[in-house]
């Protein structure tokens, strides 16, 4: 499969784009005219540093305002156009898009715009080159890819050809299936984005929302199947106006494009496996059976404290690490790792992050196939040396730098704690408070991280997103969406701090990165498991007595109940899919926490009580400006 991203897509100046684009593994590049019109090298140049980076430039655009021209606009259109052929000739490219016309001038008639368009076939094939033609949603006349399709057709030149915008067909809910009937080598390129679906101006929509397929709300795949049907075989190149990518790093805005391609393609392959698309084998998305353990770094003076937590909310000591000082706590299902170690990644971490949820670990149906196909999406492959009767992991870098393990229960990975660890008794082991599995892990992150994050974990196991969700923090807004599987065994919650002064955001800058902020484990019986948590000494979150006032009245709940969750600072939230109990505790350290849940048929996440337990946890971060403890 061949790739492509037009310079646009990208921040920086035109050799920082270039470079970052090489890297990130695309076979071709499509130039921007204005990123070549501020750069001040020659086309010459350009096409020469295009190809020492081992590329390929795919397409020249955009030529605007070109057919159904009366004259004399019509003369001064095509010398236009033989400006742009010098140049690109110069450039060492032989494919131009024009799009369609948007000028109050431009005449209709499909007949017009072809009699246009064959002639400037004419002229483009004395120079050896094509010209496609691109219906901008918002065009004058021509704004539907059928009819764009029919003046290339009545244009009858092989010069001539369509090139195809995923966004442009979408955004006007146009039926990809037209697409199907056109011969593939008229197809000249296909160009690909998604949006965000929001009700506004199409040609704002565009220029400012696009995102990379996958990361939308666009049927991007079904488009690419209809293209598919075609017999296409040619790039697949990424055309993303997007604001807060042109303010992002090149480097990781381009691994992601990569990625959304490959992930598109091996979608298709999937479901039309008659498909011509040379797509690359990998292993399928892997199925994710739990989040089998969550490791934490910490010192051997913070440690303690991290432990009295665990045991407070019923976890034992369960084992401990062969030969390195690594200890694991125990509860259901549930693994949590101390890693004090002095050397090594743990180590690392802790230098930089301080105590940290810095690495979990994913049970999956096949762990080396999911290393494969996270390395295949173009993830970062973690490895560590291993001491003596260590086992490999298969592991990649995640969020904030972490760890992503991979297990499996068909290797010897299913037996990581018997063969790596000694089996400890707990003498001082506290009263179990029926926690099961973990429920959610929430990753905190930069606003802007967010949709690379989405992509990542859409792309790697079997697991869909879900409408984002704005989450009111009295410091600002926090950007919430859900990854998850349909068996609800996987889900994970990323938060995006668009500012510092959150919750989300002070734990950003606090722990100077992104990374797990919270973990909610899960219960059957909450009012049980409050009680074996006060118990233990658990002190849990204390929620405003003017919340149960307000839950009452907004639930119709009676006064018993509701006083029943107040005594326990329950929250509670209720919807077509069932009850959901959220018990929180205080914030450990620079805002970590940890939350205990019974669902009973619940889909959600409370979001609606996320205000309230913000503000009380909030009460617990160190006043700003006060040197940590
Ligand atoms: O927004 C535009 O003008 C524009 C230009 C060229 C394209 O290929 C496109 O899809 C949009
Ligand atoms: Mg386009």
């Amino acid at each position: 499969m061949k790739t492509s991203i037009a310079t646009v897509s990208l921040s920086g100046d035109l050799s920082d784009k270039l470079e970052a684009i090489a890297k990130a593994g695309f076979d071709g590049v499509e130039i921007f005219e204005n990123d070549f019109l501020i750069f001040d090298e020659s086309p010459k140049e350009v096409g020469r540093m295009v190809r020492d980076l081992g590329m390929e430039i795919t397409l020249f655009q955009p030529f605007r305002d070109f057919e159904g021209m009366p004259e004399p606009l019509r003369s001064r259109t095509f010398d236009r156009a033989e400006r742009k052929f010098d140049l690109m000739q110069e450039m060492g490219t032989e494919l131009v898009l024009v799009c369609s016309n948007v000028s109050p001038a431009a005449l209709g008639g499909l007949d017009r715009a072809a009699a246009d368009f064959h002639e400037l076939g004419e002229r483009a094939a004395r120079r050896g080159l094509r010209v496609g033609y691109e219906a901008l949603a918002w065009g004058r006349h021509i704004h539907d890819h059928r009819d764009a399709w029919e003046i290339v057709r009545r244009a009858d030149h092989p010069n001539i050809g369509l090139i195809l915008d995923s966004f442009h067909t979408l955004s006007r809910k146009i039926d990809v299936n037209s697409i199907r009937s056109i011969p593939k080598e008229k197809i000249f390129i296909i160009q690909l984005a998604d949006a965000p679906l929001i009700d506004m101006d199409l040609l704002y929509w565009s220029r400012h929302f696009r995102n990379m397929p996958g990361e939308g709300d666009l049927p991007v795949l079904d488009f690419m199947k209809a293209v598919a049907a075609t017999g296409y075989d040619g790039y697949l190149s990424l055309e993303i106006f997007n604001d807060q990518f042109r303010g992002g790093s090149p480097s990781a805005i381009a691994v992601d494009g990569r990625r959304s391609l490959i992930y598109l393609g091996d979608q298709v392959k999937r479901q039309q496996p008659e498909s011509a698309l040379p797509v690359p084998a990998m292993p399928p998305r892997a199925v994710v059976e739990g989040i089998a353990f969550v490791e934490f770094t910490a010192d051997e003076d913070e440690a303690p404290a991290l432990e009295a937590l665990f045991k407070s909310l019923g976890f034992s000591k369960a084992a401990r690490h062969k030969s390195k000082r690594v200890t694991v706590f125990r509860q259901g299902a549930i693994n949590l790792v101390i890693n004090t170690e002095q050397k090594g990644f743990a180590s690392a971490s802790y230098a930089v992050h301080g105590t940290s949820a810095y690495a979990a670990g994913l049970m999956v149906d096949d762990a080396k196939a999911a290393l494969q196909r996270a390395v295949a999406l173009g993830a970062e492959r973690f490895e560590q040396s291993l001491d003596a009767g260590e086992i490999e992991m298969p592991a990649v870098r995640g969020v904030g730098g972490g760890v992503l393990y991979f297990l499996d229960r068909k290797t010897e990975l299913a037996r990581i704690w018997e063969i790596e660890f000694d089996a400890i008794e707990d003498d001082a082991a506290p009263q179990p408070a029926g926690l099961q599995s973990i429920d959610h892990m929430a990753q905190t992150m930069k606003y802007e991280e967010l949709l690379t994050w989405l992509l990542f974990y859409t792309s790697l196991v079997e697991a869909e997103k879900t409408p984002m969700v704005d989450i009111v923090d009295p410091s600002g807004i926090v950007r919430s969406q859900v990854v998850e599987n349909a068996q609800g065994s996987l889900r994970i919650t990323m938060n995006g701090a668009e500012n510092r002064n959150t919750l989300a955001g002070r734990f950003i800058a606090e722990t100077f990165g992104s990374g797990i902020q919270h973990l909610a484990f899960r219960t059957d019986d909450i009012f049980a498991t409050a009680a074996a948590l006060a118990a233990n000494g658990f002190v849990p979150l204390s929620i405003s007595p003017n919340y149960y006032d307000d839950l009452e009245a907004r639930f119709g709940l009676d006064a018993e109940f509701a006083d029943r969750l107040k005594a326990n600072n329950i929250l509670y939230d209720r919807d077509d899919s069932g009850e959901y109990f959220q018990l929180y505790s205080p914030t450990y350290g620079e805002g970590l926490f940890f939350e205990i849940v019974e669902r009973r048929g619940y889909r959600g996440y409370g979001a609606a009580n996320a205000i309230f337990r913000i503000a009380a946890l909030r009460k617990h971060l160190r006043p700003p400006g006060l040197p940590r403890a």
